[in-house]
């Protein structure tokens, strides 16, 4: 690996451009728990590992830009997620989040629920073995044949997500001689604090049935009609990244304001309610997230209080963590390719991938943070800003961040915190193959999603 030297960018002492950054961390070479994965270390070489490979290892034998997916970190997640929220509730982890049958696997033997958005998540998940219903299936547009191929498989419950839907589930069970479970998604009127693109609770958006103006009244008093359905509750998600629990202690008051009023209406009183999920994890050592028993320790409280004071039993709950649980186990390794210094500015550092691997910095300004990790450095932080090989001058990884000034092309970076969205939401552009994830646990590592190839790309190009 090459460590030749190259001119040095701007440090941290000179004046810095705006940006995002707090000042640099006291020492380069520390490894963030909060960002990284529970077997990340550092090793006596100063080499990072994860279950105890080095990562130069990893690097040659599954090459870069690679996923590494830290097994043990996501089981211990799973089982805090559902040791916290315990019998009377139900953690679906949302498979948008990042999903393999080897993820499928894992959440079946933690006992997890499963959360899927489209007909391949649900025959993913199918598939690797998880059972019908233990799985719900969400979406705003789900088609006839993606409903058929989940009611005939008996999933657990459907979210209605419309007016058309709510008949349409309905037909389609009746005609297939079965009663589906259902909830009701609504929106509750919430302005989540996170990026407008993933907020999903205010009424201007296309999720879910709106509160305020009577229509989720309306839709409980449709669906409670049609025989195909068992409507078994009301489902509100608020939107995803979120810290603050004030959204959800909202978004819980007003479901159950709504199943007070259905059970004035019609006598009945919903069992269940979905709070979804959204909760924030720690992308850079300045996020706080909350643990799984503190949120479910609020999201309870929240809504026995309401329930006590509509007079109402205390509805079964469900959560559906994405983020919060595969986020943290998972980095993306990277070789530094080319480095230029723009003095006074900052210095680009290009690694092998970028927003064909993490479009998350592109499309919602997220922040993350790097290190460098195949050694250690006692230079001085240079401020950086790590971008792809993309045609695009918005393929930027890390926004702002420090790495050793020393830093060469041909050493590894890496960047925590991208177990969720960033495999699921990575794409072809440039026609980009797009890079595997690797399980890594306790000394050893497999593909669980391989890389592409070009003959993957080729053949798509029937031409
Ligand atoms: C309905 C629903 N549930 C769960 C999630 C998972 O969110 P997160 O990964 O932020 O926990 C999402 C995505 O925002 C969602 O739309
Ligand atoms: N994909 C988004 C979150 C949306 C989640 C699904 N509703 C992200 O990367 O933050």
């Amino acid at each position: 690996m090459s460590r030749s030297a190259h001119p040095a960018g701007p440090r941290h002492a000179d004046v810095l451009p705006e940006g995002h950054y707090s000042a640099p961390p006291a020492d380069l070479n520390s490894l963030d728990p909060k960002v990284w994965s529970s077997t990340v270390r550092r090793n006596g070489d100063g080499e990072v590992t994860v279950a105890g490979l080095e990562v130069s290892r990893l690097a040659e034998e599954f090459g870069t830009p690679a996923y590494f997916l830290d097994e043990a970190d996501f089981r211990e997640r799973c089982r805090a997620w559902a040791d916290a929220f315990g019998r009377n509730a139900d953690v679906f982890y949302a498979g948008k989040a990042f999903l393999s049958r080897a993820v499928v696997r894992w959440l079946h033997e933690e006992g997890l629920n499963l959360d899927v958005c489209s007909g391949t998540e649900l025959v993913t998940a199918l598939d690797a073995g998880m059972p019908a219903e233990r799985i719900a299936f969400h979406g705003n547009n789900k088609s006839e044949a993606e409903i058929r191929r989940a009611v005939e498989a008996g999933v657990g419950r459907i979210v209605l997500d419309s007016f058309q839907e709510i008949v349409r589930v309905a037909h389609i069970a009746q005609e297939l001689g079965t009663v589906q479970k259902a909830f009701i998604r609504v929106t509750v009127g919430v302005e989540a604090h996170t990026h407008e693109f993933i907020a999903t609770a205010h009424e201007d958006q296309k999720f879910g049935i709106g509160l305020a103006d009577g229509q989720a009244a309306e839709a409980v008093r449709r669906a409670l009609k049609l025989d195909g359905l068992e409507l078994v509750g009301i489902h509100s998600h608020i939107g995803s990244q979120i810290f603050d629990m004030a959204g959800f202690e909202v978004s819980a008051r007003r479901v159950v304001q709504l199943l007070a009023e259905v059970r004035d209406e019609h006598g009945v009183e919903l069992p269940e309610i979905d709070l979804g999920g959204g909760l924030g994890i720690a992308y850079t050592s300045d996020d706080d997230p909350r643990e799984p028993h503190e949120i479910a320790k609020a999201l309870s409280e929240i809504v026995t209080r309401e329930c006590d004071a509509a007079g109402l039993r205390v509805p079964r709950i469900s959560v559906e963590p994405g983020r919060a649980i595969v986020g943290p186990t998972a980095f993306t390794l990277y070789e530094v390719g080319t480095i230029k210094p723009l003095e006074g500015l900052r210095t680009y550092v290009s690694v092998d991938g970028g927003m064909s691997d993490n479009i998350r910095t592109a499309l919602y300004d997220a922040e993350y943070s790097v290190a460098l990790v195949s050694r250690t450095s006692t230079a001085e932080p240079m401020l950086v800003r790590v971008v792809g090989k993309h045609c695009e001058s918005g393929d930027i990884v890390v926004r702002d961040a420090f790495l050793p000034a020393d830093l060469a092309p041909g050493d590894l970076i890496a960047v925590p915190a991208t177990g969720a969205y960033c495999r699921s939401m990575a794409s072809n552009y440039n026609h980009a193959l797009r890079p595997p994830v690797v399980a890594v646990s306790d000394g050893s590592a497999r593909v669980i999603v391989r890389r592409e190839t070009e003959e993957d790309l080729l053949r798509l190009d029937v031409g």
